[in-house]
């Protein structure tokens, strides 16, 4: 069952459109991610369907509910993360949890869902000295506290160290296992990958591919990645000219490929022509990165 459906999203700024026709629908209890590049249109997307921007036209619906009407009884089934200027430095956990439980007609019990995201040692600690690991506990945990049916989660692990966004990762999964649908917008392919069940990429305001993680992978062009050190000049140029190859970039010394097996039996018999060594020559399966340069045409 669709729990949120978008069809023909259009928002424009000063005449430029930002979102161009974008639809998608969200099935109950799936995690959801939207991912594209820097000014693709993804936050303006959520913010239309969490009721912050009216779109110049589409469809819009949560529940069953037009966000942009109805948003007193949508934020009684969407929760959305806050960010982190919506909050004072100087609030410590349990005020910001009552605060916005306060903001609710049901609200979850903020110590219990404290306890389950490990806030609970935290109570008398003020928002600007909480780690940033801590922060987004905290954002998530008021995401929830209006116990929602959706929450929608916007570039939730920027700025976390890798431990920190894996343990926050764990917490997505714990909470659409408590039966939360969860929209993600993300900029980390690895971070989709994980998690979602679908992804939505976005470029330039429309949507250019729609499938799971694994799908978009399949389809791309690209699979495998070579990468290795050129012991002799070697133009990325050329490379990418190869049979089947996706992209050909320099990362430092290292020369890395995206491909088919054809592309990595040419770029061998190109170096043995050559007389160049491959030193640390890899050849991994594609991921969801390759997938997305290839749909977005673009470096990230
Ligand atoms: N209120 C606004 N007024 C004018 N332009 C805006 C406004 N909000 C967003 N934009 C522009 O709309 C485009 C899409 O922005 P949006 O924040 O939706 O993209 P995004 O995909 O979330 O990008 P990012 O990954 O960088 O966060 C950008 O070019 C942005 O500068």
């Amino acid at each position: 069952m669709a729990i949120i459906e978008v069809n023909g999203l259009r928002k424009s700024y000063a005449g430029r459109p930002v979102v161009d026709g974008v639809g998608f629908t969200v099935e109950a209890g799936e995690i959801f991610g939207i991912l594209g590049t820097n000014g693709a249109g993804k936050t303006t997307t959520v913010e239309c369907v969490e009721g912050l921007r009216h779109p110049d036209a589409g469809r819009v619906r949560v529940a069953g509910l037009d966000p942009a009407a109805d948003r007193d009884r949508l934020t009684r089934i969407l929760g959305a993360q806050l960010q982190d200027a919506q909050l004072q430095p100087k609030i410590t956990v349990r005020e910001a949890l009552e605060l916005h439980a306060a903001c609710h007609q049901n609200p979850a019990d903020w110590r219990a869902l404290a306890e389950r995201l490990g806030l609970a040692d935290r109570f008398g600690t003020r928002f600007a000295e909480l780690s940033g690991g801590q922060q987004q506990r905290l954002f998530i945990a008021l995401a929830l506290i209006g116990n929602p049916q959706v929450v929608v989660l916007d570039e939730l692990t920027t700025g976390l160290d890798p431990r920190a966004r894996r343990d926050t990762w764990q917490l997505i999964e714990d909470v659409r296992a408590g039966g939360v649908t969860v929209v993600l917008v993300t900029h980390f392919m690895e971070e989709a990958q994980r998690l979602c069940d679908r992804v939505a990429v976005l470029d330039r305001g429309r949507v250019v591919a729609l499938d799971a993680p694994s799908g978009l992978i399949h389809r791309s062009a690209a699979s495998v990645v070579m990468s290795f050190t050129p012991l002799g000049a070697l133009d990325t140029g050329e490379l990418a000219a190869l049979p089947g190859a996706g992209s050909a970039t320099r990362q430092g010394d290292r020369v890395v490929i995206s491909g088919t097996d054809e592309t990595v039996e040419s770029v061998l018999s190109l170096l043995a022509r050559r007389g160049i060594t491959a030193r640390e020559l890899r050849v991994t399966d594609a991921t969801l990165d390759e997938a997305f340069l290839a749909l977005t045409g673009a470096e990230h």
